[in-house]
């Protein structure tokens, strides 16, 4: 790789990066996966210095600081992800090698050990150039595609690497049928036995309703969420994030119906709110539904934690402790159906999005539930924007550092692939 002359080789790169079609990149030689997620504590002692990573300039209030450090405590001090993410990371290279795909997979978290930068360090060093992002996040919204794009942008740069190692992202996979068909199953499950519960309390006819829940944020970032200036689309609720969950939520439902004859009236809600009182967030919260719910006759909640990957702590403090001792108090029959985890059919689709960006063993079906997608591999201009301030991002036609991360052809690049230059 040459160094040389850093806009050449943003454009003889931008050529290389064609798009096949909007949003999206063209198939590549990757030689490493890296599996990016939240991290978590694993110890009493990582608590408050977990905590101050997530929060670092993100304005929250120290008493939700402290009521949110009780959840962990209340758990050894240990957050249940970074297992999760170890099986994970397990299924993903066995489902890989039994593919007969020869790519190594590198983990790396937002917020706690292995942190990215040190783990694109380890990529770089075992001799890796083309890296493949798969995040632990589904949807589109600052959270979830906007800051692991800058924790990489960022990471790049402080190691040094930047122009040294390409990471490039798969797209939000929301509506990709390995993360819907868990869902599917486990609403149809958690649907049935509320309904056995109910009758065998001699009630089969009491009325269920299912809530999908994800995570709130800020009203503003969900209105940012996966936006383009560029080129504007209308999203329900004008908020891609609002949309994508409504659509997936959708689908569940109409697959649920249509394998098992059941369903129920369905809502989406929120949890896990966050942030000073003043600054809006997505509304309503679970608990507050359920309790509206039960004032109007409801006496069994399904509740389908759509907006996660792994029963993490968000899910098994908000949901398992939170929502379903607010059922209990209210008298509700209520079942939590499991996320994706390591669901099998979830580790496949997470190999088979890498395949459909890979030139070697390429699948070149992009399969999408919903109307949304397929997502774009390369996030539009603006898309799920930071409000505090930019920063080096990757995986996006903004994107602005390293070499091969502004894959919208223009007329230089392509001249200059025409020309016969790789510098990469
Ligand atoms: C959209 C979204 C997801 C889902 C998508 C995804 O998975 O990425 C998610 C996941 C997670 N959130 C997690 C933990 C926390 N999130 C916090 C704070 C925040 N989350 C936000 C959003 C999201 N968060 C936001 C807008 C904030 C406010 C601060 C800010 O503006 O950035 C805080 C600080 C305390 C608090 O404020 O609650 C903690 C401890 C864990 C780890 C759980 C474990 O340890 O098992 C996971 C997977
Ligand atoms: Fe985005």
């Amino acid at each position: 790789m040459s160094p040389l002359d850093p806009q050449s080789a943003v454009q003889a790169a931008t050529a290389l990066n064609e798009l096949t079609e909007a949003g999206r990149m063209a198939p590549k030689d990757y030689d490493a996966v890296l599996l990016a997620s939240f991290g978590g504590p694993e110890g009493q002692d990582d608590v408050i210095p977990f905590l101050r990573n997530v929060t670092r300039g993100r304005g929250i209030p120290d008493e939700r600081l402290e009521a949110v450090s009780q959840h962990y405590r209340a758990n050894g001090g240990i957050s249940p992800i970074n297992q999760q993410n170890r099986q994970l990371k397990a299924g993903i290279e066995a489902e890989l090698a039994a593919r007969g795909i020869e790519l190594p997979v590198f983990w790396g978290n937002r917020n706690w050990a292995p942190y990215i930068p040190q783990t694109l360090q380890d990529i770089h060093d075992a001799g890796h150039r083309k890296v493949l992002m798969v995040t632990t996040s589904a949807y589109s919204c600052y959270s979830s595609c906007r800051q692991y794009r800058e924790d990489i942008g960022v990471a790049l740069t402080d190691t040094g690497l930047d122009g040294k190692l390409e990471v490039d992202k798969v797209r939000q996979y929301f509506d990709h049928p390995g993360f819907v068909e868990p869902f599917i199953e486990g609403t149809a499950a958690g649907l049935a036995d509320v309904r056995a519960r109910l009758a065998a309390a001699g009630t089969p006819d009491a009325p269920v309703h299912i809530l999908f829940a994800t995570h709130s944020i800020p009203t503003r970032d969900a209105g940012a969420a996966g936006r383009s200036d560029a080129e504007p689309r209308q999203f329900e609720e004008d908020s891609a994030y609002v949309a994508q969950h409504l659509a997936t939520g959708t689908e569940v439902i109409r697959r649920v119906e249509s394998e098992t004859g059941d369903t129920a009236p369905w809502s989406l809600v929120y949890q896990s709110r966050s942030g000073a009182p003043h600054v809006p967030w997505l509304e309503p919260d679970i608990n507050d539904a359920i309790e509206d719910l039960a004032g109007k006759g409801v006496q069994g909640i399904v509740i389908v934690p759509l907006g996660f990957v792994s029963d993490h702590m968000e899910v098994v403090w908000d949901l398992d402790t939170e929502a379903l001792e607010t059922c209990a108090k209210l008298g509700l029959t209520a079942s939590r159906v499991p996320t994706p985890g390591t669901h099998r059919k979830f580790v496949a689709g997470i190999v088979d999005l890498i395949c459909e960006r890979t030139a070697a063993n390429n699948i070149a079906d992009r399969p999408h539930l919903t109307k949304l997608g397929p997502w774009y591999d390369v996030c539009r201009p603006g898309c799920c924007a930071n409000f505090r301030g930019e920063k080096p991002t990757i995986a996006g036609a903004d994107t602005t550092i390293g070499i091969g991360h502004d894959p919208y052809p223009d007329a230089a690049g392509t001249a200059a692939l025409a020309a016969g230059q790789d510098t990469l």
